[in-house]
């Protein structure tokens, strides 16, 4: 059984029809991208996911027993409020301390639980956030856009961690992102999203993909070029 199955789901807030007639399944272990320009209803859809909001239209099936660790897009946590990671790990409820531990070490964030979430760097800020929801041992992980803020290099580090975390845990894994080439060489299958699917397959299907070029405004040499540069496997093991 899937997962998850969304069958002709729709969403719509004071007439403003921000998803439609989605039909979507995720199985275990496979790691699904999420694209689309500004405003396609990329958070709303993680957000009917999450169950955070009700689908106005359609069935959203979970398989019975499934746990879903969440990455939202960004957690502003006041500079000025004391807060070390082990504390921030301990909310909104303490675990044992070696749960705490290894899944800071899934998360690639050892070595940090004494640091101040403050003092932290966007990369290290992210992977802490990773750990906290790896803590729940989901059987589906959903990053939304987890990204944001960290530069080239550390967004290639940061998902080659979620590709290890997948290996290690066997989770799957539903993400957002707008560093496309990135994130499309981490991915299993990827989902073009404006309101509607637009066009989902393998990275290098939709990479081709007319649709997805134009919906984010690439030509072939962008959409193609870069996603061989990335896909290079000295790039991919360093
Ligand atoms: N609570 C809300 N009430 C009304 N409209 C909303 C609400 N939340 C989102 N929207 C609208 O729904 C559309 C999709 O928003 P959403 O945040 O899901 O897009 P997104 O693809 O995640 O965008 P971005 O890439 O900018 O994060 C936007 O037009 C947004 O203004």
């Amino acid at each position: 059984m899937p997962l998850i199955t969304l069958q002709d789901v729709a969403f719509s807030r004071r007439g403003n029809h921000i998803l439609r007639g989605i039909d979507l399944s995720l199985s275990s272990g496979e790691i699904v991208t999420v694209v689309g320009p500004n405003g396609s209803g990329k958070t709303t859809l993680m957000r009917v996911i999450i169950g955070a909001l009700a689908p106005t239209r359609g069935t959203l099936t979970r398989r019975p027993g499934l746990s879903i660790g969440y990455v939202p897009q960004r957690l502003h946590i006041d500079a000025t409020l004391p807060m070390s990671v082990a504390r921030f790990m301990a909310l909104p409820r303490r675990h044992p301390a070696d749960a705490v531990r290894t899944a800071l070490e899934q998360a690639g964030a050892d070595g940090l639980a004494e640091r101040q979430m403050a003092t932290l760097s966007g990369g290290q800020f992210q992977r802490v956030l990773l750990a906290h929801a790896l803590l729940g041992h989901p059987d589906l992980l959903i990053l939304d856009e987890a990204n944001q803020g960290l530069d080239h290099r550390a967004t290639a580090a940061f998902y080659r961690q979620i590709e290890r975390v997948r290996r290690e845990i066997g989770c799957a894994v539903l993400m957002v992102s707008h560093e496309l080439h990135a994130v499309m060489q981490a991915s299993d299958r990827v989902i073009c999203l404006n309101g509607h699917i637009c066009c989902q397959g393998s990275p290098e299907t939709v990479a081709g993909s007319p649709a997805y070029r134009d919906l984010l405004g690439l030509d072939e040499c962008d959409a193609v070029g870069f996603y061989r540069h990335h896909s290079s496997p000295a790039e991919a093991s360093a």
